[in-house]
């Protein structure tokens, strides 16, 4: 399932925050969106996952425009936001629980998918545990199991590493790209580290609410003259 963004434009009040983004993701690959902060990241994922309302442009999911099929669209899609939106006083289980129930999941259902992600996750043996428990790569892995409960198609991640050690940074990094190859799943990992993102990746780079490339990573490289994905970060958006 993919996601399509035609000529995004939102500002807040006068300013202009996204200008004229378009981009296509494809079906089971993992994409990173790269920028600085401020370039319009979260802005972004807020249009994506209609917690702003469209001004300019249209967003489509799976060939459906998000005006016209705003609820059956939302189901393919999970969402990680950059701020942690766990109960901290529940256990993980509850935590799975209630977000599945949300989802309309019968409550045995709910039991079943969140100790299958939890499973998965390595997690199973903290489901009794209080989330303020867990250290934040646990915390940010019940985030994502919680995401994957109703079995999207499409997972959007905002900065999912933001205040985490660099060696969980890399393992919460690592899994996620394992979702991508072994379930097929799609994947918008937004982030402004540069260490994040391989060559190989789908990268696309966003500045001052403009998409300055869009493409495998090699092949940015090699359209703009640079050794590395470091370097073109640096040449287009003067960061890194
Ligand atoms: N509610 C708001 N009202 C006014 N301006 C806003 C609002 N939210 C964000 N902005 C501004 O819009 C621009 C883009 O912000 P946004 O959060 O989308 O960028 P970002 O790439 O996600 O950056 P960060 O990683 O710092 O969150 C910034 O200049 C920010 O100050």
């Amino acid at each position: 399932m993919t996601i399509e963004a035609r000529s995004l434009s939102f500002r807040y009040g006068d300013k202009p925050v996204l200008r004229e983004v378009s981009f296509a993701l494809t079906s089971g690959r993992f994409h990173a969106l790269l920028g600085p902060n401020g370039a319009g990241k979260s802005t972004l994922f807020g249009l994506l996952t209609r917690l702003l309302a469209l001004q300019q442009g249209d967003i489509f999911l799976a060939g459906q425009s998000l005006k016209k099929q705003p609820a059956e669209a939302m189901r393919q899609i999970g969402v990680v936001f950059q701020q942690n939106a766990l109960d901290l006083d529940l256990t993980v289980r509850q935590n799975l629980q209630y977000h599945a129930a949300l989802h309309g999941l019968s409550r045995k259902e709910a039991r079943f998918r969140g100790d299958q992600e939890l499973e998965r996750f390595n997690l199973l043996d903290r489901a009794n545990d209080a989330v303020r428990q867990l250290n934040g790569g646990h915390r940010r892995r019940v985030e994502i199991a919680r995401a994957l409960l109703h079995k999207p198609s499409l997972l959007l991640l905002d900065e999912p590493t933001v205040g985490l050690d660099v060696a969980s940074r890399k393992a919460l990094n690592a899994h996620v790209r394992t979702l991508c190859d072994e379930d097929g799943l799609t994947v918008l990992w937004a982030t402004h580290l540069i260490e994040e993102v391989s060559n190989d990746d789908r990268v696309l780079i966003l500045h001052q609410g403009q998409l300055l490339a869009d493409g495998d990573g090699h092949r940015i490289c090699e359209t703009e003259g640079t050794r590395n994905l470091a370097e073109t970060f640096h040449t287009l958006t003067g960061a890194g």
